[in-house]
């Protein structure tokens, strides 16, 4: 057919062939369209029981749906916002096509606890994206659908880290505590000077997870160090949900450069992690575990080959765990607190009220530890509204159900693809009052004198069920330890009136470009 089309066009006029071109292309829309409903319909024909009582209800409301295109042009450029306001007029749970692909969006708190704790199973699936098969040679945990495999692999990526956080008299603290010290000094360096923390902050917490996984501490100049930090950021650009390419592989030829470079970033990291392996097993002492790569080695050493083919788990999937750690334990850290130093600057009443209490229970001189937790709840209540103001993960990643179930008095098939919008949840003005207002005090009890943990539970920071993050005690300790030490040796100035709260959409919501002038506290 495009032979035909190529051949005739060449003798129409140039008008003539514009109008035969959009009706080409419209047939065409219309065409795949019709073919991907068909494919559709015999998917969900094929794996709905037809024994399943929830047949019998309805499936969730939603948006009008192009053909191929489904919504898709219509998340426009904060899909996380769009997916919000169709709340107030679907309801918690609604379906919309992504692409060809039925998606069931899930808002609010009640919603979302109700599929990830309350039908845990039903939901902790992934969707067979297209890029997952390329993260970690397809052989990521975090990636992976729910079954035998992921339940063995998520084991041991939570053992690694638990193994280096749980402790009380673990290292990692102590390489917190002198990576913050060495952040403010960095910062300090900036002698008055209008300047962009960004990439000091992404160092700093670059570093503690290079010392967690590799048990070391990199210079900022070492070009090693200098990429693995600008790949993170980069694959968390790429990777955020709305990806064309996920849903409809063959949009892989559109975006041929950006795809392209996404695959370049994934053999960058999994070259720099083999290289990291091969030193360590150079190294290698069985009586000493220096850190997880270590970890891995003995897992993969100690456990019997018939444990591993039960759980169908290679050896190559248990050292990708380190991949894993670097890339869910980087970027999300760094990005919380660039939102910390930035909400800061902007609202420098709370800054002054921080500084004022850490100065009252920790003072000037002796450096906070993971003991301090639990002090200092104006500043505690700080670092939870920043997690919520920002909502860096907006869709936590990606789910889908792993069986029919029905959710709200909904139909919804096996296999479907799930967004749990956490932004429903963060901007929920029932639980969260003028939720585009910054205001630590939401979180304190009415005396404003104790953090209240109740209002900490109503919102997900980490994903709730099966999926919750494995990485939150170490994402606790890192969070409070760099953010005190911070406020408590710096002063943040804004550089303009009013600094912008806008986000940069991606995996995770990254805040603007910004600057501040960093003065230490003693000045
Ligand atoms: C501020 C810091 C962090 C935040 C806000 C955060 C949040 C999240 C969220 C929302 C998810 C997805 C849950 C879901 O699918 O429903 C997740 C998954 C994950 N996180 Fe974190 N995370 C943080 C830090 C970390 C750290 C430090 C590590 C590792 C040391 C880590 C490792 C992981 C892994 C491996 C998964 C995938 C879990 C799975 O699919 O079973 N995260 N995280």
């Amino acid at each position: 057919m495009f032979a035909i089309f190529a051949a005739a066009s060449s003798t129409l006029s140039e008008a003539t062939k514009d109008h035969l071109s959009t009706l080409l292309l419209m047939f065409l829309i219309l065409l795949i369209g019709l073919v991907s409903k068909i494919l559709n319909d015999k998917h969900v024909k094929e794996t709905v029981d037809p024994k399943t009582a929830g047949r019998a209800c309805p499936t969730p409301p939603g948006p009008i749906a192009w053909p191929v295109l489904g919504n898709l042009l219509q998340l426009g450029t904060k899909p996380h916002v769009t997916l919000t306001n169709w709340r107030s007029m679907y309801g918690d749970v609604y379906q919309m096509q992504m692409g060809s692909r039925p998606t069931v969006v899930l808002n609010g708190l009640e919603t979302c606890r109700q599929a990830l704790v309350k039908q845990a199973e039903d939901f902790a699936g992934r969707p067979a994206f297209y890029s997952f098969n390329f993260i970690g040679n397809g052989k990521s945990m975090g990636f992976c659908d729910f079954g035998t495999r992921w339940k063995y692999h998520r084991r041991i990526a939570q053992n690694g880290v638990a193994m280096f956080v749980n402790d009380r008299h673990n290292p990692i603290e102590e390489f917190i505590k002198a990576e913050a010290a060495f952040l403010v000094q960095k910062l300090n360096e900036s002698n008055g000077e209008k300047f962009n923390p960004h990439n000091e902050i992404y160092y700093s917490v670059g570093n503690i997870i290079c010392a967690l996984c590799f048990g070391k501490r990199y210079r900022r100049d070492e070009p090693d160090f200098q990429q693995l930090v600008k790949m993170n950021e980069e694959f968390m650009a790429f990777a955020g949900a709305g990806n064309p390419v996920d849903i409809m592989p063959w949009t892989r030829w559109l975006t041929k450069r950006s795809f392209d470079k996404f695959i370049a970033i994934l053999k960058t990291m999994d070259n720099f992690c083999l290289r990291k392996t091969k030193e360590h097993l150079d190294t290698y002492d069985d009586s000493l575990t220096r850190d997880i790569t270590d970890f891995l080695i003995k897992t993969v050493r100690d456990t019997p080959q018939e444990e591993k083919d039960a759980a169908e788990i290679t050896d190559e999937h248990i050292m990708t765990t380190v991949q894993e750690i670097i890339g869910a334990g980087f970027d999300t850290i760094a990005t919380t607190l660039q939102w910390g130093v930035l909400l800061m600057t902007r609202y420098p009443e709370h800054q002054a009220k921080v500084r004022k209490e850490i100065d009252a229970i920790i003072g000037q001189e002796r450096a906070p530890e993971r003991s301090d937790i639990g002090t200092l709840p104006f500043t505690e209540a700080c670092i939870l509204e920043t997690m919520r103001f920002s909502c860096i993960f907006p869709f936590a990643l990606p789910h889908s159900t792993t069986r029919d179930t029905v959710l709200n008095g909904f139909f919804i098939p096996a296999n479907t693809l799930v967004f749990v919008n956490q932004w429903s949840i963060t901007r929920d003005e029932s639980k969260f009052p003028d939720p585009e207002v910054f205001d630590p005090r939401r979180f304190l009890t009415d005396d404003g004198l104790a953090l209240d943990k109740a209002k900490a539970e109503l919102f997900l920071p980490y994903g709730a069920g099966r999926r919750r993050c494995p990485g939150e005690p170490l994402a606790k300790i890192e969070m409070f330890i760099f953010f005190v030490t911070l406020l408590q040796k710096c002063r943040f100035e804004p550089v303009v009136l009013n600094m912008s709260t806008e986000s940069k959409y991606g995996l995770t919501l990254k805040p603007k470009d910004f600057e501040v002038y960093v003065k230490p506290r003693a000045l």
